[in-house]
């Protein structure tokens, strides 16, 4: 019976790279993928999915009005699927990953998605609670904070480099506004910025 997997971590860590690596794996192989990436994630063009070391390949793009199930099994009518490969998986909807859920169950092809477990704040996003909830495997990949510890948690910072304690929860960007570290120097690092006193004029 076909999976669903879950391929966790934090920025950083490799996920794009491991998504493509394995796409790569099926391909040379004969069989045929499927690859998603969120629309909203433009960093590198939209529907495209690109890893920090320079492997890129095109991706369908997902929305939260796609129908990943209806997309899947036509393209799946055409060319059977030995896999779908998912990227930026914290940005799917509960229904999405529901329909996910059912493409393994149902349709019978495994599908692997790959994204963030938490936001910068520590929340969960709606996405990568769906997949906790309802993934078959969970499999964590990991980065290192600059302390030589496991990177769980996803810094915000400013152009100067400061943590953002507040805002909303989707803000897209790369190395200059994220820095993967440990619980430890994340919390100890919102701590510093919330009791920084606030500049004169930041509001204005
Ligand atoms: N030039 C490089 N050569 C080898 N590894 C690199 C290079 N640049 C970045 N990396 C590594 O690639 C990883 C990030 O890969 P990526 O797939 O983009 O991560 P994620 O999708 O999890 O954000 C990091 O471990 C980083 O150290
Ligand atoms: C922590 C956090 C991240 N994001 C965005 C920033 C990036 O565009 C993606 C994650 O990219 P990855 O390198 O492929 O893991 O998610 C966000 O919108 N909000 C956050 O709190
Ligand atoms: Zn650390």
């Amino acid at each position: 019976m076909a999976k669903l997997y879950f391929y966790y971590a934090s920025m950083n860590a490799g996920k794009s790279t491991t998504l493509l690596q394995a796409d790569f794996n099926y391909r040379e192989r004969g069989m045929e993928t499927m690859l998603w990436t969120a629309s909203l994630d433009d960093r590198y063009g939209a529907g495209q999915i690109t890893s920090r070391i320079g492997l890129l390949a095109e991706a369908h793009k997902f929305d939260p009005d796609s129908d990943l199930w209806a997309a899947v099994e036509a393209e799946n009518a055409e060319r059977p699927l030995a896999c779908v490969l998912v990227d930026e998986a914290q940005f799917l909807s509960r229904d999405q990953v529901l329909d996910l859920a059912r493409l393994a169950d149902e349709a019978n092809i495994p599908v692997l998605c790959y994204g963030l477990r938490t936001d910068f704040a520590a929340n969960l996003f709606p996405g990568s609670a769906a997949l906790l909830g309802l993934a078959d495997a969970l499999v964590e990949l990991k980065a290192v904070c600059e302390c030589g510890r496991k990177a769980t948690m996803n810094l915000r910072v400013d152009e100067r480099g400061r943590a953002v304690v507040e805002g909303a929860q989707t803000e897209i960007g790369g190395n200059d506004r994220y820095v993967a570290m440990c619980r430890r120097h994340f919390m100890e690092k919102r701590r510093v910025a919330a009791e920084a006193p606030r500049e004169v004029g930041a509001d204005a």
